[in-house]
């Protein structure tokens, strides 16, 4: 009798896959955990084993062997187990393709490359002490029990406030208790100042991070002083989430609003919502902190109906003595003729900076030269052949470019149809922007940040290092720049271009809105010099606008929340997207239809099933795109529903190019 052994593997097909044991080989229920390569189709593949089962329901002369057990890493534990158990039954994904992506690239791989030591990044923090207290941090700090177990807070601070300086003190609490604490961010290509500041406060501990830029061998080996104990602050991205720490005691996801936890392809998760699951499993304390939380978070600290979730903390003041909210004003540009986009206040704003040797951003969230090119004689505009959508005109490299599906091309100098010269830039993106202010400021030291000016992390820190250091008047950024940053002589932030957002289609898109100009209008006056903030809009008197002037982000919640409950949006209900892309919307369409006329749906009254929609993008590179809305009051119901359904949308025969995938919880619309 040959041991058989129960794999995961990363394959999109549900279930586990049964092998013998390599030959010579007898594992025990302490193997369980270890990585296996195992023989798949015509090639070798690395595994997780999690079981040792007695019998195999495949027929025993079908069963391969494996080929090795793999023993450079200790077993993966059992927490690890229960939180890839948990992902792969509440996102609906096969279980083995979440339990191999969530380890680093190089434990996967079939033969890694001979392991070459990661230089190690010349850190040297300058020992940094802690500063005292705030009466408001003390109060928050004092509200957090400390106590074992599971308690999820929301720490909602204004920009400014100092929640940094409160995670420091829990992290030290935790470390001092013989625990490892985790620290999710959202993009920390976008945050290198606060790796500086974590490590600055704990010069003696070890601190790994781990995110998409690391190279596969660093990433492996952050991985692996976590997953063994020796670092004990893993500060990181949304994939850190699933890193195994034997010692965790706590976790904190900053600006646990941002979108960018949302994992967008692949197993659709969110690292925030993960994040939740894990402090309850493992019954430790989390802190999701933001001066916007998302409404889902805000609802669960404030509804009384959810018998409030989470425990609420407050700062409602900047941290800095001195330091105040900035003044923002609306101008109504119905009334005045632009200049180059600008209206006369903010124009005047900009140069009473520049007199006094401050800083001024002006706030336009597109990139490129242009949204669009086109020719005014017979009306041709610049589309992508292969999406929906126009190319953006991109004059800094001369290109052409597609900001869905990266297609690019050299800008025509003439119109393709009809040959005329002229054709023309329409409408205004940030390199536009940048040179129109720089022709107007002469004088001025205009810096452009957005993700063309800052591709790569070493681009944007050299970007964020001149900003610091003052070696720029005027800066003309996108949503890159609204987050968490700390630059002393800004005083004025501009907003160009917001009202497009007020009435999208998205009913998240107010949302994302008010987080984003809150954000951004918190760069200003964050030090001794108040800031001042110049909202353009044709809408003077949105209500949008007008909490934003009173930095009234819980009654902008209050009323979102009042809205979406009425109109039966999340969180007052579940909802899960079905979506489907081909070469032919008629058969993405039909693809979906059939998934809606499941027979078994009529057993689910509290399911409700949308007509298949095309997406607002309804074509992308090349295949059309639909979808599904899936929705109900209940998410057990939902959940209930899912399980059954995708099993019989799985056996739906498809065009061979068809492709689909659910993702619940859906983000985007
Ligand atoms: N207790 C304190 N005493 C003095 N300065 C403080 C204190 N706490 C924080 N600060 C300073 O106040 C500034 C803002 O703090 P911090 O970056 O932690 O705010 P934040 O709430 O994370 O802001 P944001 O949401 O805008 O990123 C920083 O310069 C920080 O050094
Ligand atoms: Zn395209």
């Amino acid at each position: 009798m040959r041991q058989i052994i129960r794999i995961a593997l990363d394959v999109p097909l549900d279930g586990l896959f049964d092998y013998y044991a390599p030959a010579g080989e007898l594992l025990g229920a302490a193997d369980i955990g270890l990585r296996v390569r195992v023989p798949f189709g015509r090639q070798m593949r690395i595994g997780v084993l999690t079981a040792l089962p007695k019998h195999s329901e495949l027929a025993e002369t079908r069963l391969k062997d494996a080929d090795a057990v793999l023993r450079d890493l200790p077993p993966l534990p059992a927490e690890w187990f229960r939180l890839c158990e948990f992902c792969a039954a509440y996102y609906h994904a096969p279980l083995g393709e979440v339990m191999l992506s969530t380890l680093p690239a190089r434990l996967r791989r079939i033969d890694p490359p001979r392991a070459r030591t990661p230089r190690r990044t010349a850190r040297t923090p300058f020992p940094c002490p802690a500063p005292a207290l705030t009466d408001e941090q003390e109060a928050v700090l004092a509200a957090i029990t400390g106590e074992e177990g599971f308690h999820p807070y929301l720490l909602h601070g204004v920009t400014g406030s100092g929640k940094t300086e409160v995670y420091l003190r829990l992290i030290a609490r935790a470390l001092a208790a013989g625990r490892q604490a985790l620290l999710l961010v959202p993009e920390i290509n976008l945050t290198p100042q606060l790796e500086e500041r974590v490590a600055a406060r704990f010069p003696d501990v070890p601190l790994v991070s781990l995110h998409s830029e690391l190279g596969e061998a660093a990433r492996a080996q952050h991985w692996r002083a976590a997953f063994e104990g020796a670092a004990r602050i893993v500060l990181g991205t949304r994939l850190a989430v699933f890193t195994p720490l034997p010692d965790l005691g706590l976790i904190i996801v900053d600006e646990e609003h941002d979108a960018s936890f949302k994992q967008q392809e692949g197993m659709r998760y969110s690292a925030r919502d993960v994040a939740v699951f894990r402090a309850r499993a493992r019954d430790i304390p989390i802190v999701l902190g933001s001066a916007t939380p998302s409404l889902e978070s805000w609802a669960n600290a404030t509804d009384p109906r959810t018998r409030a979730r989470y425990q609420l903390l407050t700062l409602k003041a900047r941290a800095i003595g001195g330091a105040r909210l900035p003044a923002v004003r609306r101008i109504d540009t119905r009334q005045e003729k632009l200049q180059d986009g600008c209206c006369d206040a903010l124009l005047a704003a900009i140069n009473m900076r520049l007199a006094r040797g401050e800083q001024s951003l002006v706030f336009l969230n597109r990139r490129g030269y242009a949204p669009v090119l086109s020719c005014p004689a017979c009306g041709w505009i610049s589309h992508c052949r292969r999406c929906a959508a126009n190319l953006v005109l991109h004059l800094a490299d001369r290109r052409l470019r597609c900001h869905h599906c990266g297609f690019e091309c050299r800008v025509p100098k003439h119109c393709p149809t009809c040959g005329n010269q002229d054709i023309m830039p329409f409408g205004r993106g940030t390199q536009r922007l940048e040179a129109a202010l720089a022709a107007r400021f002469p004088y001025a030291r205009v810096l452009r940040v957005d993700r063309d000016a800052a591709k790569s992390r070493k681009q944007w820190e050299a970007l964020v290092a001149r900003i610091r250091a003052g070696e720029a008047d005027i800066l003309v950024g996108t949503q890159m720049l609204a987050k968490g940053h700390d630059f002393p002589k800004l005083t004025l932030v501009g907003v160009l271009g917001a009202d497009a957002a007020l009435f999208a289609a998205d009913w998240r898109a107010a949302e994302r809105l008010f987080a984003q100009l809150m954000q951004v209008a918190g760069r200003a006056g964050r030090a001794d010099l108040p800031g001042e903030v110049i909202i353009q809009t044709q809408y003077p008197d949105h209500p949008l606008y007008a909490a934003l002037v009173r930095h009234d982000y819980a009654g902008f919640a209050e009323a979102q929340l009042k809205e979406r409950e009425q109109a039966g949006f999340p969180p007052y209900t579940y909802q899960a997207m079905l979506r489907a892309e081909s070469p032919h919307m008629a058969d993405a369409i039909a693809f979906l239809a059939t998934a809606r006329a499941w027979p078994q749906a009529a057993e689910y009254p509290e399911v409700m099933l949308y007509d298949p929609v095309p997406m607002r993008l309804a074509r992308r590179a090349n295949l059309e795109r639909a979808q599904l809305l899936v929705e109900s009051p209940s998410r057990r119901v939902l959940q209930a529903f899912l399980t059954p359904w995708r099993s019989a949308v799985a056996a739906i025969k498809t065009p061979s190019r068809l492709r689909w995938h659910l993702e619940v919880d859906p983000m985007a619309f």
